[in-house]
């Protein structure tokens, strides 16, 4: 479903002598297949903004190969748009001003989305993510748990099969957290909608993924299931401390995995 061959993406950055290249990502190379739930963790400037960015087709990757529901997304944006969900949890792609069920309908337009299907499947994202209370209120009045559902309804009214989140859970209270971590699960389950989740909270990654992958200066430095990842670091007690070893450089490489985090 997801296919990323040897892709590096640069950006050049400062003026005259102080130019120089970031190699925000380099010889990245997984594939993500139908029905998987992945999490992409990374510590902050790692590369997993820009990796999210050329699987949407927001940028075109440097060199290499990017391919996400049998689609190049540089190339095909608009009919990627409608195989993929994409939710950036720090910021909106609703409507400031219009209530959440104007945003919906001008989303419907946009996707092109049958009528009778729209209809179906807003009432149940609505029942799911318990909506009807707010579906009347200027987006811009919404409370973060609620903004947040309101876009992840966005980004699954045209039942895309690859849903690509981004910080789906920041800023949520616990109950908020939970109840989106179940929805999520249940998408994945039921619908069978591959998800590729980036996040910094643990959390999420106990309770959601798998597999996980972990990307460091630009370079995957882990890929592996849930289990695999905690045996990098049979001490550490709590994920949290398995990934702080990770990013930190400072844990042993598992068998296989290639961990690399050399800085060039
Ligand atoms: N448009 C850009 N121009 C120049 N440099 C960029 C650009 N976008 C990203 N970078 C750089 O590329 C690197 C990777 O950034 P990216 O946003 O992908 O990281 P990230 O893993 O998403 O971080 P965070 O967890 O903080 O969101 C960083 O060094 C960043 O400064």
């Amino acid at each position: 479903m997801i296919e990323v061959e040897r892709v590096g993406r640069s950006f050049t950055v400062g003026r005259r002598r102080a130019r120089r290249t970031v190699h925000a990502v380099r010889d990245l190379s997984f594939t993500v297949e139908a029905g998987e739930f992945v999490g992409y963790l990374g510590p902050n400037g790692a590369g997993k903004s820009t990796t999210i960015k050329m699987l949407t087709g927001i940028l075109a990757p440097t060199s290499g190969r990017v391919e996400v529901a049998g689609l190049d997304p540089t190339r095909r944006r608009t009919a990627l748009a409608r195989r993929i969900g994409v939710v950036f949890g720090q910021r909106t792609t609703l409507w400031w001003d219009l209530p959440l069920r104007d945003s919906f309908e001008l989303i419907r337009h946009l996707y092109k989305v049958d009528q009778s299907v729209f209809r179906s499947r807003l009432e149940e994202l609505t029942a799911l993510l318990d909506l009807s209370a707010f579906m009347g209120t200027p987006v811009r009045q919404l409370s973060l748990g609620q903004r947040m559902r309101g876009d992840v309804t966005a980004a699954l009214l045209h039942d895309p099969a690859v849903l690509v989140l981004d910080e789906p859970t920041i800023g949520l209270d616990v109950v908020s957290k939970a109840a989106m971590r179940g929805f999520l699960r249940r998408l994945n389950a039921e619908r069978g909608t591959t998800v590729l989740l980036t996040t910094h909270d643990m959390g999420d990654i106990e309770k959601l993924c798998r597999r996980v992958m972990l990307i460091d200066h630009g370079r995957l430095a882990f890929d592996g299931t849930l289990d695999d990842l905690r045996a990098t670091a049979p001490g550490e007690e709590s994920i949290e401390d398995v990934v702080a070893r990770l990013y930190t450089g400072r844990s042993t490489t598992h068998a296989g995995d290639g961990l690399d985090t050399s800085k060039d």
